[in-house]
């Protein structure tokens, strides 16, 4: 699988948010976009899946476009958005299925997965709740229990560690060196790069719709040095 990004223009409205932005995604890598509120790393995700169409430039998933085969291009992508999105009249056992039936999953082993996911997320005993009695961080679980379900080629989460509890901040860690060993690609956004030390490959740094930095996770507070000082000061790399 590779995703290639290449002088992506792109935004809202008439006015371009995005400016010739350029990475590339390969089997197996974890890629982490990161920047300021607002430098732009939604709306690239927002292209990615198709919710906004490129001005300019180009979107490649394993060689298919949006718009050369719309159907095999969308099969390639789990998405995580930063807001979970659940429906309010499924219990959790529902989410699973819906997840397995629009997949297109081998249920019984889709449920092998689903039962340790919601272990791990320690969601067992709430096969049968319906969102409105879950916590905040409790709906993000459920969103990443159907995530990780899937076994598409390419998973993209938008902020995946917002709102977890420090012990789901380490079940999600595992979850995606576990995808990422088995050749799965992970394209994600963050405010905090340290978390994903020693799993991220490359970091792609946006700054007002450009690319400022890109490079390995190593190198970051050499290629951003202005961020990697301010993030300092909160002792952890907050961007
Ligand atoms: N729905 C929208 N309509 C118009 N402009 C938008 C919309 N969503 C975002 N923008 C604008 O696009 C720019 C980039 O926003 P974007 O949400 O991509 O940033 P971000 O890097 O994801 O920020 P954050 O870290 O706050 O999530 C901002 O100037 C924002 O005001």
């Amino acid at each position: 699988m590779t995703l290639v990004v290449e002088n992506l223009a792109g935004g809202y409205g008439k006015e371009s948010i995005l400016h010739e932005i350029s990475f590339k995604v390969d089997d197996g890598e974890l890629v982490a976009l990161v920047g300021l509120n607002g430098s732009g790393k939604s709306t690239t995700i927002n292209h990615i899946i198709g919710l906004l169409s490129p001005k300019k430039g180009s979107i490649t998933l394993n060689g298919a476009t949006l718009q050369s085969d719309s159907a095999a291009y969308k099969a390639q992508i789990t998405y995580v958005p930063e807001q979970p999105i659940l429906y309010e009249e499924l219990t959790l056992r529902e989410h699973i299925d819906v997840t397995i039936t629009a997949y297109q999953l081998d249920e019984e082993l889709a449920w092998q997965r689903a039962e340790r996911l919601v272990k791990i997320f320690r969601l067992d005993n709430k096969l049968n709740w319906f969102p409105v009695h879950f916590s905040k961080g409790m709906r993000q679980k459920v969103m990443l229990v159907m995530a990780f379900i899937t076994d598409t080629p390419l998973l993209i989460i938008d902020e995946p560690f917002i709102g977890l509890d420090v012990l789901a901040v380490q079940d999600v860690l595992q979850l995606i060196a576990e995808r990422k060993a088995a050749g799965g690609s992970i394209l994600l956004t963050t405010h905090v790069l340290d978390t994903l030390a020693g799993l991220a490959d490359r970091f792609v740094y946006l700054k007002a719709g450009k690319v400022a930095a890109t490079g390995s996770t190593n190198d970051f507070a050499r290629l951003v040095p202005e961020l990697h000082q301010k993030g300092v000061e909160y002792e952890n790399t907050i961007l």
